[in-house]
Order: C-alpha cells, then structure tokens, then sequence
C-alpha cells in the first residue's frame, strides 16, 4: 500500500495531518506515506517537533507556487491564492516523484479536506479519496449548507459603501447550527464582496459538492462533543463519518531536542508558580492583533496583578506599552514562542486567552482549562460561540475587541466568581469526556480503528493495540 496525504500549508492546517500520518504508520508499517507539502511547512511541522519520522513515512515538497521574483502586495491572501492556482498541478508533479521514488502506485489518497479538488485526482487515479476535516464540525456544516445561507440571509448581510460586511446577529436555521448567528460564520459562506470569488473561497466553495460524495470522512473532534442534530444531520451525509479525536493530541507531546526545550523558559518559570494561577496568553500563527488591543491587554494584565504568560511574536513585541516588560516582570513573562501543548497542560494554568484557532481551543479541553475568547477571522467565530453557548466553558471577550476593562471583567468571572466556578467545571467535565473517548476502547479509538481497516486503503487487515 501507498498512502499519499497532501496537506493545506496555511495556518496550523498541517499539524493535525501530520500527526494522523504518524499515528498511522505505526500501525500499518508495511504501508508507505508520502506527506505531500509545501517546503516551509514541512520544516516547520517536521523540525520544529517531531524530526524523528518512522522509515515508512517519506515527505515531499510541493512546489508553493509563487513566481520566481514575484512581488507581494502584501495582502495576507495571496500567498493562499498563488498556492491554490498552482495546486493541482503541482500536488500531481510531487505524486508522480513519490510513485517513481517507491515504485508502488498510491493506494489511497488522504487529504487536507480544504483540497476539494482532491476528490479529481483519486477519480483519475482510480483510488478512494478520504478527505480530514480539521476544524471544528459546525464550520463544514456551514460549508455544506452555503447555498441555504446566501439565500435565506441575503437581507441580513449588508455590504457598504467601504465593502465592510455588516451582519445581523441572527440565528441560523440551518440544520445543526442554530445556537450560531450569521456574524460567526466564516467570510468564504457569506455572498462574495462585489460578488467576486477568490480561488480559496472557490476551493471552500467546492466542498458542497464534492464532500457528499465521499464515503469516509475524517473528524478532528469527538462524537461526544457534538450537539445532537449536527451530528444527526451530518451522519445522514456521510456514511462513515469517522470521529478520531483530536489528532494532533493523539500522540504524546512532541519531544523537542533537549537543546531547544523550552527554550523560552516557560515550564520552568511555570514551575514556580501557584496551581491554576497563571493566565496563559496566545494567538496562534497567523493573526495579527491591532496595536490599540495589546496596549489595551497589557496594561489589564500589569493592573490586575494575576500571574500570566503571554506568547507574543517578536513581529507584535514592539505594540507593547513602554516599560511595560519590566514592570510586568514581578508576575509575568512575555515569549516570543511557547511549547503551547505543554504549557496548557502545566497545573500552574488557570485560564487561556485565545484567538480560538481549532488547534489552540482542542489543546485547552483536552487540559480542561477554560477560555477567555477573542475570535479574529475564518472558525474562529464560531468556535468561540461553541466555547461559550454551547460548552459553556469559556466566556467572548465584552465588545469584541481587548479593552482593559473587558479583559479584567473576564477574568475576575472565570477565576473568581461563582458563574466562573461553573464554567471551570465545565471545562474539566469536557476533558474527562475527551479523556475517556480517546482510551482503547473509547469511540474516538473505536473511530480511528474502522478508518485503520476500512476495506484496508490503509493496509492494516485487523488492528490490534
Ligand atoms: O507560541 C505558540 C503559539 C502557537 N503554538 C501552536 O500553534 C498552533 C496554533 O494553531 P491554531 O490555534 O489552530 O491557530 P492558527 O495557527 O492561527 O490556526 C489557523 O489554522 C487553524 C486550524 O485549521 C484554524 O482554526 C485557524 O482559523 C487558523 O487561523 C497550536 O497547535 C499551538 O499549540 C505554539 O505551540 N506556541
């Protein structure tokens, strides 16, 4: 057998197929994987953390489809942009090395469910596509059901003159979403701006289409944590939905070179901290915090005096108010980077302050902290509507936005009030259920077994643990 996994390179997207890839040849180590991906994620996600790669898995790299001297405007989409054009083309030319390298045909082709154009390349291949969903659920339902929201939300979605989108905060009557407004849906479900499409929004588009089609599609989320009706809804789609848990939390915490562990000093400065004091602050790998939001942030943490470790990228450092380092430094420490799996899982940590990427909000249920929410842009709405209304394990930030007096608000409620007592238990309940699926014997293991041995595309006859 040869399994080609092809990655979506942009965010933390990769992460969690990295780590299926992984997961997977250990127990198939007579299949061959080819990872398939640009070169800058492959470095980052094999050399940051896990450099040791088992024999059976090789990874390529897919050219990213940038021009040679090409100039960027500098909007964050056109690297996305210049990847898709190029994608299928160059996803081909990288299978087509991988096949010759082997000398085995590819068996199955397991992708990044963003790649909708995947679906094509299988047909061609005469071989079954099996698509991952990484973010949460809710997103490819919404997804699913793009058709359905354009039309029946046309009134409450607002383009004006300046091309910003106004939505009104109403609810959707759309199979499994209706604790969500329209507000939180991701901007590629909204009617384009001057009606225009981008290729991403085309490739997200696609799905619609080509997802109905498959007959196993890959979850990155537990069949516990679901609402009823989305699950429901999205079963009578799927015939194999296959709920693995959170992958890129299936396998031990990546162990980083002695030489670079913890390089920032984190887990030692957590060390010396009181249990569940520590608020821990991060935004993942793309966003961008407006200036006014960290001054805003930063002056909550100095006045509030509470213990807090905030990872921030050298690129936002400069936003931070003057002296605000050394006057911080009694009761905080700022990073440019933190081993964030390991730090949320530090008993020091009391709450995470979040921009609500799915990897970021999977990382803290699976530790049973709650969450201080701050959505930006694409999932991170509706995780943070999922966070707070439907897991109540988390509260939005007042306003939308930092204000000094909103992130003291949120935090005096979740660490010291009685509605934060419910909320931390909350948190703790979700990580004992997580916990509990992802044991042998569990349904996320059950899960991951069927899709080991699913008419044997993976090359496993019969699992055994
Ligand atoms: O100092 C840091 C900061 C981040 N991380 C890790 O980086 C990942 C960040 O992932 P995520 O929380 O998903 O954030 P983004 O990188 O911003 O995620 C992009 O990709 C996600 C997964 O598809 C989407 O949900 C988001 O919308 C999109 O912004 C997590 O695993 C973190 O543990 C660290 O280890 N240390």
């Amino acid at each position: 057998m040869h399994v080609a996994v092809l990655a979506f390179p942009f965010g933390s997207h990769a992460l969690s197929l990295v780590d299926l890839t992984l997961k997977l040849a250990r127990v198939a180590q007579e299949t061959r994987f080819s990872f398939l991906n640009t070169e800058k994620s492959n470095s980052s996600i094999f050399l940051a953390a896990r450099a040791t790669l088992p024999d059976n898995i090789k990874a390529y790299n897919v050219a990213d489809g940038v021009p040679l001297n090409h100039v960027f405007s500098g909007d964050p989409i056109e690297r996305v942009e210049l990847f898709i054009k190029e994608a299928p083309g160059n996803f081909k030319t990288a299978l087509d090395l991988a096949v010759a390298e082997t000398g085995r045909k590819i068996s199955c082709l397991m992708t990044d469910a963003f790649l909708s154009f995947a679906g094509s390349i299988a047909e061609n291949l005469s071989i079954p596509w099996i698509p991952v969903w990484t973010p949460v659920p809710h997103s490819l339902s919404a997804h699913i059901y793009t058709d359905m929201i354009r039309q029946r939300y046309a009134n409450s979605i607002i383009h004006d003159c300046s091309n910003r989108v106004e939505l009104e905060d109403q609810t959707l009557d759309v199979p499994g979403l209706s604790e969500f407004r329209i507000g939180d849906l991701p901007a590629e479900v909204l009617p384009p701006r001057d009606a225009k499409e981008t290729l991403f929004s085309c490739m997200l588009g696609q799905i619609r289409y080509t997802m109905p089609k498959v007959d196993t599609l890959v979850m990155n989320f537990y069949h516990e944590l679901y609402p009823e009706p989305l699950l429901k809804d999205l079963k009578s789609k799927f015939s194999n939905l296959l709920n693995v848990g959170f992958i890129s939390l299936s396998l031990p915490p990546p162990s980083l070179p002695p030489s670079t562990e913890d390089v920032t000093g984190c887990l030692s400065w957590l060390d010396g901290q009181k249990a569940k004091s520590v608020a821990f602050i991060s935004f993942g790998t793309v966003v961008n915090i407006p200036q006014s939001e960290i001054e805003e942030l930063a002056e909550a943490l100095e006045v509030s005096g509470n213990p807090f470790l905030w990872a921030l990228r050298d690129s936002m450092s400069y936003c931070l108010p003057s002296g605000f380092l050394d006057r911080a430094s009694t009761h905080g420490k700022v990073v440019p980077w933190a081993p964030q799996i390991q730090v949320l899982a530090h008993s020091s940590i009391s709450v995470f302050i979040t921009h609500c990427g799915a990897n970021s909000v999977y990382e803290s249920i699976a530790n049973g902290v709650p969450m201080i929410c701050r959505p930006f842009f694409a999932d991170h709405k509706l995780n943070a509507r999922l966070i707070a209304d439907e897991w109540r394990a988390g509260v939005r930030i007042d306003g939308g936005i930092f204000t000094k007096t909103g992130v003291l608000k949120s935090l005096d409620l979740i660490l010291e009030r009685e509605q934060g007592r419910g909320i931390r238990s909350r948190a703790q309940d979700l990580k004992e259920l997580v916990l509990k699926a992802s044991a042998p014997g569990g349904r996320a293991s059950q899960d991951f077994k069927t899709l080991v041995e699913n008419d044997h595309h993976i090359g496993v006859t019969h699992l055994v643990w």
